[in-house]
């Protein structure tokens, strides 16, 4: 099934975007067919959940979508930029300047106060913090009184906000984001995602965010779902009830 955001009317050129995307892992026998041509566009401003049962292709289409994996065949697009044919070189500029990454993990690095994690992509890149932005993002995700805390003293919720923020700070483009409340309680991941949903709505962010949870993908504008390296269907304005009655229905 093929969903672009050309097909479904819209006319702006899509934030992201995959055509014919085909991924295999090994050869011969031991061959996976993790996707298999997939067609998707992610719209500008918009936040899209990729879900679907395990096993579906969820993480290797994000991983392609972002640049991190190679795909098989088939093109994916970042703005106007055709990623698969970029060298090794442009791609980790391109990675390192329009895209944002939360992971399920944190990830952010323990030696590090909260304000140095939140500037470290930024000031690798060797640009300026937009210190406004800063502050407008620093205040919606409310971590204010704790930039000069390290990780280990911040509760799970903070430590992504902190990735949240860090992310936000350099404006990418499109900012991934793989099971950002899969490490949280259900109130730190309502926090958070209210923050990815405030940044949508208040920075025109875009997001495209892998979960298995429905609740989660309610604060979606969209959900797209994958089956056996497909995209099968898709969800407007998603509710946790229509989520979970899709996945249900996926795999029955
Ligand atoms: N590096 C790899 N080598 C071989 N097969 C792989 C590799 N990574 C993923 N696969 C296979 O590709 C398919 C899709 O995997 P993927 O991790 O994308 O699914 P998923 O929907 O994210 O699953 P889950 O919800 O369990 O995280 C699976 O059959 C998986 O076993």
């Amino acid at each position: 099934m093929t969903v672009t955001g050309a097909e479904t009317g819209r006319r702006t050129m899509p934030a992201v975007a995959a055509k014919g995307v085909t991924k295999i892992y090994g050869h011969g026998d031991a061959a996976v067919h993790a996707l298999r041509g997939v067609d998707v566009g992610f719209d500008t401003g918009a936040f899209t959940a990729i879900m679907g049962p395990s096993g579906s292709g969820k993480s290797t289409l994000m991983h392609c979508l972002a640049g991190l994996d190679t795909v098989t065949e088939g093109e994916v697009r970042i703005g106007d930029v055709d990623i698969t044919r970029l060298g090794d070189k442009r791609l980790t500029l391109l990675r390192r300047d329009r895209v944002g990454f939360i992971f399920q993990a944190f990830n952010l690095l323990p030696t590090l106060t909260a304000e140095q994690n939140i500037r470290l992509p930024v000031d690798i890149a060797g640009r300026q913090v937009d210190q406004e932005l800063f502050d407008t993002v620093i205040g919606t995700v409310g971590l204010a009184d704790r930039l000069g805390h390290r990780p280990s003293e911040l509760s799970g919720g903070q430590q992504q906000r902190v990735a949240v923020a860090r992310a936000l700070i350099s404006k990418p483009q499109v900012i991934f984001a793989d099971e950002p409340t899969g490490n949280l309680d259900s109130r730190s991941g309502a926090e958070v995602l209210s923050f990815l949903r405030t940044s949508v709505r208040d920075l025109h962010q875009t997001i495209v965010m892998v979960t298995h949870d429905p609740v989660a993908a309610s604060y979606a504008d969209r959900v797209v779902f994958l089956r056996d390296g497909a995209l099968v269907t898709e969800l407007a304005a998603p509710t946790p009830q229509t989520v979970l009655d899709t996945l249900l229905k996926l795999e029955a």
